[in-house]
């Protein structure tokens, strides 16, 4: 496998950075395109493997999705022409659906399976196999869906089968969300095309990522769904159309994340200019999460500027979500110690992240211990080494923030940022490149 030789900073870096469109908005819109009544259309959405992944799944559903000349510095816009239904809907016959290793894919997609007309097979990357699944195929199950697994019974994770019949029954159902906010998302997004809608309820522990389902439920509402979330733990989608739609892509906060850790990693200073006013995106809490670590932080007409101070503080920070890895890695920068808590479910991501962030920090001589729900890091000098990635593109990028600071980083398949940021290896050297042209012009 290749090794990726991660640039050293021997300076600042002085960056200004933009970055590709959100994966959880550009996946989010994608399904509801293809639930809409008429045409749609994202600009500047995300061009990258889970969107792609997520494009052909509407296109093996009988969706067309087109890609249009657009304005965003990432790729073109697409253009998404939603399968006749009803009457009209063709009976697709026996299809599959890639999902990769994409959560947003093998959650989101089935409830789409099981309102078409066919026999859809769903699988993915092999660790995609051992992701949780459980409550989607229990969800759609309790709501009047057929899903088996290939030797004919009740699957529990992927690869399963769903049984489109071009209808959902929809109305009440429980479902454990402790594992993933996916699950509630997968549900609540098609449930405005279900029958009688959806009362979803969820029933167990803390659902994590909640960021996550806030997104959920504003973009329903952007498209005319009328969700009810006054009662904890219980979200009521009415039936009801789904309103063809014309939206911008606002870009990924979450993965502007590395790139703004370089500022901190060197000292330096990165500025992320078209900051969204108001987003539901987890990523905005680096405004928070960065001067814990000790970061000068400011927002100013759109434009985030984060200036990395002498040190690296350590700190406590909970339900971090899928920003995790990347405060990680400056947790062990850092010259105090930190607790990340509520993370426990970054088990069921791309790999296990709190066994992978352990493994790769030590590796590189760190002081680093999983916990119940999340990761203890304490301060220890670092040394250069292979930084494995685990086919996840936040462990790549990691490996990425920790080079930036400790000579001899390789990491492994840097290709793996392609999952959600293609283009990482080349704006990581752009980022580094400004900083040179900073430091000749001064
Ligand atoms: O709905 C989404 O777009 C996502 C929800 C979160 O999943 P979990 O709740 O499993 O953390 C997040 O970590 C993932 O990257 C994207
Ligand atoms: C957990 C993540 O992805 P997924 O959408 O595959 O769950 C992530 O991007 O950090």
């Amino acid at each position: 496998m290749n090794h990726w030789p991660a640039p050293f900073a021997d300076r600042p870096v002085d960056a200004t950075v933009t970055v590709p469109g959100s994966k959880s908005l550009t996946n989010r819109y994608l399904v509801l395109a293809a639930l809409a009544d008429g045409p749609s259309r994202l600009r500047a959405p995300l061009h990258s493997r889970d969107s792609a992944l997520m494009v052909q799944a509407l296109r093996v559903l009988g969706a067309t999705v087109t890609e249009v000349p657009g304005d965003g510095e990432y790729g073109p816009d697409l253009e998404i022409v939603p399968a006749p239904r009803g009457a009209d809907a063709a009976d697709l016959g026996s299809v599959a659906v890639d999902c990769g290793l994409a959560g947003t894919v093998m959650r989101f997609v089935p409830p789409l399976a099981a309102l078409a007309r066919g026999v859809i097979a769903f699988d993915g990357d092999p660790h995609a196999r051992v992701r949780p699944m459980g409550p989607v195929i229990e969800g759609l199950r309790g709501l009047g869906v057929d899903l088996t697994s290939p030797d004919g019974g009740t699957p529990r994770s992927l690869p399963f089968t769903v049984q489109g019949t071009g209808a959902v029954r929809g109305g009440h159902v429980a479902v454990d969300a402790s594992g993933s906010s996916q699950f509630v998302s997968a549900l609540l997004l098609a449930g405005a095309r279900f029958t009688d809608g959806l009362h979803l309820e969820h029933v167990g522990g803390p659902v994590p990522s909640l960021d996550h389902i806030s997104m959920t439920v504003e973009v329903l509402r952007g498209v005319g769904v009328e969700v009810d979330d006054t009662v904890p733990h219980h979200w009521v989608v009415s039936p009801g159309p789904i309103r063809a739609f014309d939206v911008r892509i606002e870009q990924d906060l979450s993965n502007a994340g590395p790139f703004l850790a370089a500022a901190l990693a060197t000292r330096g200073t990165v500025r992320v200019p078209n900051w969204p006013e108001h987003t539901t995106q987890v990523g905005d809490a680096w405004r928070e999460i960065l001067p814990r670590l000790g970061a000068e932080v400011t927002l100013d007409a759109g434009t985030l500027t984060v200036r990395g101070g002498e040190r690296i503080t350590g700190a406590d920070l909970a339900d971090t979500s899928e920003l995790a890895p990347t405060v990680a890695a400056l947790c062990a920068l850092a010259d105090s110690p930190s607790r990340l808590t509520g993370i426990a479910h970054l088990r069921g991501h791309e790999t296990d992240r709190l066994a992978a962030l352990v493994a790769e920090i030590t590796r590189l001589g760190g002081d680093a211990e999983e916990t119940d729900d999340g990761l203890v890091i304490r301060p220890a000098p670092l040394h250069g080494g292979v930084v494995r990635s685990y086919a996840d593109h936040r462990m790549a990028t990691a490996g990425a923030i920790l080079g930036l600071a400790v000579p001899g980083v390789e990491v492994e398949d840097i290709a793996t940022t392609s999952k959600t940021m293609p283009e990482f290896p080349q704006m990581w050297a752009r980022m580094l490149g400004q900083h040179a042209q900073a430091g000749a012009g001064s």
